[in-house]
């Protein structure tokens, strides 16, 4: 556990670090108009401290030019750190435009398996707050870098009025640092602890929203509204926690800084008493030991890097779960025959599919049934390679599928699932929605064979409805599902569970057009007879395991397959 805490700590590290890097120039300039504006408060002190001396001694002529250069070192940092605003406000919006746009590209590729490692609330978060806060990186280093500056100029100031002050402000140094550092390793703990909190709410709330149904229909809402909020203890303490790191290091901070600055005026009074110093030595001196002092805006600096560094952690695990890989093989002419060889596939540290082989010879289609939970879906998503199996292998065509190039893959597996996700705009542009865009006929033929073409006709703008303004029931989203489908038809055309919600006349209509003649490969997670007795064969499935592969006719004869149906 602690090692993959380590892993993910350095992934988030080397993460911060790419993205410092890839803004390097303009962290560089932020960097420089920092010092720059540090350099200035450097230089006033010795110029105040002069001009004083030169006033004291009545050379008002003298001091004219002075007070100028005074004014002018008042006001150019202030120029100075404008033009660091706008410069940190764009690069932050920059690191951040392009990491969000990396991880939408990775999460997109990884497919389902990114979404089956994260809550889809959890996920968002990552990709929208986390990235952000990632983003801040560049500007951030290049601050907590810069500000450096102020405290190292200041005690080399001190050194060269007289070493005897730097020495005074050294001997408590160390203290000092260790502060920091104590500050840091803390502050670091409780961001990421509040970051993971914040991520865990999101995921509640959106399976919440998610099945806002079920939750009104089950009278629970009070109850969903605890189980949303149960981490906000949690995510309480950790800011309180946060509060008072920050409060601890600042009134320790707050001891300390007075201490060092008496310690410096102390030494420099014995100085000037002992004519070694003037009174503007004094002067600048008493502002070079608040500069070296200047811990205030290290930590600000630092508790920022400590919520890039945490949310970059947190963006990393997002960028670690493996893409999924493709081949390069161009799939052979061929009939779309597809093959199962030894398949298994482990879910949750169990078994849920286990050594399944099965050929399916091209244009034939094979029913898959069994009970609830008996493994059908995951063989479905094997079989279109949704998900890889853990052992055995998946052809199409004597093909590999991992073998196989991305847009060959998909040109040649079609799927429908129970609940489709309706992504094309509009109503034409979800059956359209695919590897490739079929035309408008193609698009209004496939409605027709999924029984949709009446009702998207009668949608106010018919296939131009714009989704969001056609409420569609369950049955009506299937069928634009299926639609898609069969817009896309390639060799292989998996429909999981994709007539459940369909009435029975309208399930036949459309089970006869899928089988019409010159079909694809077709494989039906079938759960209705009438499903089951229009293939050419049935997979039996029981708890993961083949339990008979024979025409539906054969099988109905065993009163045990017949109960699978409640038959
Ligand atoms: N991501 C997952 N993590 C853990 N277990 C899983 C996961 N996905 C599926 N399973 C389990 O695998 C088994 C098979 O699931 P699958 O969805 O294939 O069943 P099914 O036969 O399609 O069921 P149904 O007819 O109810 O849809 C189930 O016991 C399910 O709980």
């Amino acid at each position: 556990m602690a090692h993959t805490r380590t892993a993910t700590a350095s992934a988030g590290d080397r993460l911060l670090l790419g993205t410092a890097r890839h803004n390097a120039g303009r962290a560089a300039a932020l960097a420089l108009l920092a010092v720059a504006s540090t350099g200035a408060a450097l230089l006033l002190p010795v110029t105040l401290g002069h001009t004083l001396d030169l006033l004291l001694a009545r050379r008002g002529a003298d001091a004219g030019r002075w007070v100028a250069l005074c004014a002018l070192l008042v006001a150019g940092p202030a120029a100075l750190d404008a033009l660091t605003e706008l410069l940190t406000g764009t690069t932050a919006a920059r690191a951040t435009a392009r990491l969000r746009h990396r991880l939408l590209g990775h999460v997109l590729a990884a497919g389902p398996q990114a979404t089956g490692r994260f809550p889809p609330g959890d996920l968002v978060t990552r990709l929208v707050g986390n990235a952000a806060d990632t983003g801040t990186a560049p500007a951030t280093l290049a601050h907590a870098a810069a500000s450096v500056a102020g405290p190292v100029g200041g005690i080399v100031a001190l050194g060269l009025i007289d070493p005897w002050l730097a020495l005074a402000f050294l001997a408590g140094a160390p203290l000092l640092a260790a502060l920091l550092h104590a500050f840091t390793r803390a502050s670091t703990d409780c961001v990421a602890r509040y970051q993971q909190l914040q991520g865990d709410i999101a995921g509640r709330l959106v399976e919440a929203l998610d099945g806002a149904r079920t939750i009104a229909a089950a009278g629970t809402a009070a109850r969903e509204e605890a189980r949303i909020l149960r981490p906000l203890p949690g995510l309480s303490r950790q800011g309180h926690r946060m509060w008072r790191v920050q409060g601890r290091s600042t009134a320790q901070a707050g001891t300390l800084v007075p201490l060092l600055q008496i310690t410096v005026l102390a030494v420099a009074g014995l100085r000037l008493s002992q004519g070694l110093l003037t009174v503007g030595d004094l002067l600048a001196a008493s502002r070079y030991a608040v500069l070296a002092t200047g811990v205030g805006m290290l930590v600000g600096h630092l508790n920022a890097a400590a919520r890039a560094r945490a949310a970059a952690a947190r963006t990393a695990e997002v960028l670690a779960v493996p893409e999924v890989p493709y081949g390069e093989r161009r799939l052979p002419p061929g009939p779309g025959t597809l093959e199962l060889r030894g398949v298994s596939v482990v879910r949750g540290g169990r078994r849920v599919l286990h050594e399944v082989s099965v050929t399916v010879p091209g244009g034939t289609s094979l029913a898959v049934v069994g009970r609830s939970g008996s493994g059908k879906s995951v063989l479905a998503q094997a079989a279109g390679r949704l998900t890889d199996p853990d052992a055995g292998t998946v052809l199409l065509d004597g093909v590999p599928l991992p073998a196989l190039r991305r847009d060959d893959l998909r040109r040649a597996v079609g799927h429908a699932f129970a609940r489709p996700a309706l992504l094309g705009g509009t109503v034409g542009g979800t059956i359209g929605f695919g590897a490739v865009t079929p035309g408008r006929k193609a698009r209004e033929a496939a409605a027709r064979a999924a029984c949709a073409h009446d009702f998207v006709r009668r949608l106010p703008r018919g296939y131009d409805t714009p989704c969001a303004d056609a409420p569609l029931s369950g049955g009506e989203a299937q069928r634009l599902g299926l639609a898609r489908a069969f817009a896309h038809t390639g060799r292989l055309l998996i429909l999981d569970d994709a007539t459940s919600s369909l009435d029975t006349a309208t399930e036949r209509r459309v089970t006869a057009a899928l089988h019409a003649a010159a079909a694809p490969t077709r494989v039906l997670i079938a759960h209705r007879v009438t499903t089951a007795a229009s293939t050419d064969r049935v997979l039996w499935l029981h708890e993961g395991e083949v339990r008979a592969l024979a025409p539906h006719a054969e099988l109905w004869r065993d009163p045990q397959y017949r109960a699978v149906f409640d038959a």
